[in-house]
């Protein structure tokens, strides 16, 4: 992974080489609060160990009691489905791969009514094995293979922490399953069992994704300079702090779309704290440059663009025309224009005084998803330690889950009463 952080110079909002040389006193500090806590597998920071922790051997155990299915479902949501989404989006395989990570009953039914039960291995995936809207959907996916004469136990693969629901549920039909690892918050957990079971199921080489990460975990040192993955986080941290309260992540590849969701938790849940916090926005180049670009160009100056891009991609020629307008197409290829695009986007910005970080990996492949994974969540961790937030927890979400499990029922929740004590002002 490769960072450029050239056209966040001087812009509006905006830094300097000297904003960054007094900020590197602090990042080294905050490495070695880092380094500290991984070498002490602290909560959280364990994450940051995981591609030296992290079991190959295991998870390609628990998945080879499967014969290779048609397609993977994961029911999971949020870092229990988007590290093992975002893998299998960016890479090709003949397994196909499903998320349900909603509980939208139109879109759980048509997914269960076309999905090829009997050829697919169910992977149910929950740290806390409690997560409402997961397991209404395993349960609801278990009926499916029920009502398909498909045997569950025999397509189901476990997930979860050493107790709760889904445990007990592995433990008492004997399902094949695996852990996840402690001290780990699920928006970090993608170079883990959690997000590389899906990728051990469609044939990825799992141990290529791990060692992206050791790439990532070994350019961590004491100063941004020398770290790609806290260059970015020293940037949009500072970035941050002069206003730059929206970072919209915009990667110039269809194979990273997902990346860019798993992005927006990771750095929304883990920044996001005391007030503070910078807002992730989901892009995607070329085609939200007929999108969002204008607001990014000539909105309010309180955003950031990161422009992610791979460096090699298979191309398809643009064929020659006779249309004189359309000639200087002709002769180029579609990864030709989608490059002079990034381009064009990223100078455009510049011009307009917007910043934007270049973000750019080699090719598409395990081994640059591993380390982009590992960079971003480096620099994620960075950016905690200089706000000085608590990056690894998220108790802003408990009070919704609490309100809608009291109006399900599910318990005396104070904040289930706020629901039917509402105002109103309806407009009909
Ligand atoms: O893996 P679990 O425990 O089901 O949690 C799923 C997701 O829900 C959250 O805990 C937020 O509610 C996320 O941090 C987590 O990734």
């Amino acid at each position: 992974m490769r960072v450029d952080l050239g056209n966040a110079l001087e812009t509006t909002p905006g830094i300097t080489t000297e904003t960054l040389d007094r900020l590197d006193e602090r990042v080294a500090a905050a490495h070695d609060r880092i380094a500290a806590g991984m070498a002490d597998d602290e909560f959280g920071y364990a994450a940051l160990t995981l591609p030296e922790t992290a079991d190959p051997d295991r998870i390609h155990a628990a998945v080879d009691g499967f014969d290779r299915p048609e397609a993977v479902l994961t029911v999971g949501i949020g870092g229990s489905a988007l590290g093992a989404a975002t893998l299998a989006t960016a890479l090709e395989s003949d397994v196909d791969a499903y998320v349900l990570d909603n509980v939208d009953p139109d879109d759980a039914r048509a997914l269960l009514d076309d999905l090829p039960l009997a050829d697919t291995v169910v992977n149910v995936v929950s740290k806390s094995g409690t997560t409402a809207e997961t397991l209404a959907n395993f349960l609801v996916a278990r009926e499916a293979m029920a009502d398909a004469g498909v045997d569950w136990t025999d397509r189901t693969l476990v997930t979860t922490g050493e107790s709760g629901n889904l445990r007990e549920l592995a433990d008492r039909h004997g399902l094949p399953s695996l852990p996840v690892p402690d001290g780990v918050p699920g928006r970090f957990s993608a170079l883990s069992t959690v997000g590389l079971a899906v990728a051990a199921l469609q044939g990825h080489d799992v141990e290529a994704v791990l060692a992206g990460g050791r790439d990532g975990m070994a350019s961590l040192s004491g100063s941004l300079y020398e770290s790609p993955a806290y260059a970015y986080g020293a940037a949009t941290y500072a970035l941050a702090e002069r206003g730059a309260r929206t970072n919209a992540v915009m990667p110039y590849a269809e194979s990273l779309e997902t990346f860019a969701e798993w992005f927006a938790q990771l750095w929304a849940e883990s920044l996001g704290k005391d007030g503070l916090g910078q807002t992730p926005a989901r892009a995607l180049g070329a085609t939200d440059q007929h999108s969002q670009l204008q607001l990014y160009r000539a909105g309010p100056p309180d955003k950031l663009v990161t422009l992610v891009r791979p460096t090699e991609r298979a191309d398809v020629p643009i064929p020659e025309t006779d249309l004189d307008g359309l000639a200087y197409l002709g002769g180029s290829s579609l990864g030709g224009l989608l490059d002079a695009e990034f381009e064009a986007t990223e100078a455009s910005l510049a011009a307009a005084d917007v910043p934007n970080v270049r973000v750019e990996i080699d090719r598409v492949d395990e081994r640059s998803l591993g380390e982009l994974l590992y960079g971003m969540e480096a620099a994620c961790v960075l950016y905690g330690e200089l706000a000085s937030v608590s990056t690894f927890t998220q108790p802003a979400v408990e009070w919704g889950k609490k309100a809608a499990r009291g109006l399900l029922g599910g318990g005396d929740f104070p904040e289930a009463d706020a629901v039917t004590e509402k105002r109103e002002l309806r407009v009909d």
